[in-house]
């Protein structure tokens, strides 16, 4: 073991047909959760009607509770390579503010999601926080790098504001730029119905350890 993140990489011996039954019953739960984050935002019930909401929320929270885990996800796969990063605060199955669904490759390693940013994802009025543009940028720019065969911890990420984003419909890309050493070049951007919005480059770095053991990182497939 040459650094401590990798204990956080476990193969947990899952069937493919065990996950996909995590997937259907968990993923929908990811989805509830995620509705309520925004109804907890937007309803206008009275105290009544919140006060009983709450009482059934408990009655979940009991039932959840039942048996659980401790600690950070982490990044599991199994025999027959399938990855998850479910805890993921970007892109988690199982994270209820992750906010991109999924990513897309193209064949020119370009790397796009589209997602829709709800009120939740506020910044300045009606538009989406700064933060959010960079936790969406770091994440897709770092799978750019990861899909193009160079996958590193995030060293420098340079954000560019140019205009508001507005919350709504909007385009995540990102595409390798160039490899130095042991430093890929990301180069990528948020964009809405009328152009770019924010841009970004990033310098992914691989540690030492991960190019020692490049060969099995390289075995390590996409995640879901
Ligand atoms: C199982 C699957 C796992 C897969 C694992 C995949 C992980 C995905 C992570 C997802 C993305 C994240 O959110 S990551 C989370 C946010 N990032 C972090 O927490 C990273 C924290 N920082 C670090 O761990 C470290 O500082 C590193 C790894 C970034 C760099 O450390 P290092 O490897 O010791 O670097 P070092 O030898 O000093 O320098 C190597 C080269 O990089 C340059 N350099 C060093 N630091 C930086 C920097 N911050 N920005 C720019 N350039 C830098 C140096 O000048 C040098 O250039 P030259 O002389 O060679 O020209």
């Amino acid at each position: 073991m040459t650094d401590s993140i990798l204990e956080l990489y476990v193969n947990d011996g899952l069937s493919d047909e065990e996950i996909d039954q995590q997937r259907a019953t968990y993923g929908p739960l990811t989805g509830d959760v995620r509705e309520l984050i925004q109804l907890a935002l937007q309803t206008r019930v009275d105290a009544d009607d919140v006060a009983r909401a709450r009482e059934h929320l408990a009655a979940a929270r009991e039932i959840l509770e039942r048996d659980r885990e401790d600690g950070p996800y982490g990044t599991r796969f199994n025999d027959s390579g399938r990855f998850r990063n479910w805890g993921n605060a970007a892109i988690g199955l199982r994270n209820a503010i992750a906010p991109i669904g999924g990513i897309h490759e193209d064949d020119d390693g370009r790397v796009w999601t589209d997602i829709h940013l709800g009120p939740v994802y506020e910044g300045p009025a009606g538009h989406v926080h700064g933060g959010v543009s960079a936790l969406l940028l770091d994440q897709i720019l770092g799978d750019a790098a990861r899909i193009s065969g160079y996958p590193g911890m995030t060293g420098t990420l340079a954000i560019r504001y140019r205009k508001r984003t507005p919350l709504g419909a909007l385009r995540v890309e990102a595409k390798l730029d160039r490899v130095e050493g042991r430093k890929a070049f990301v180069v990528g951007h948020i964009a809405d119905s009328e152009g770019i919005c924010v841009e970004a480059e990033g310098i992914f770095i691989a540690p030492v350890w991960m190019v020692q053991q490049r060969d099995s990182f390289a075995e390590i497939p996409r995640p879901e």
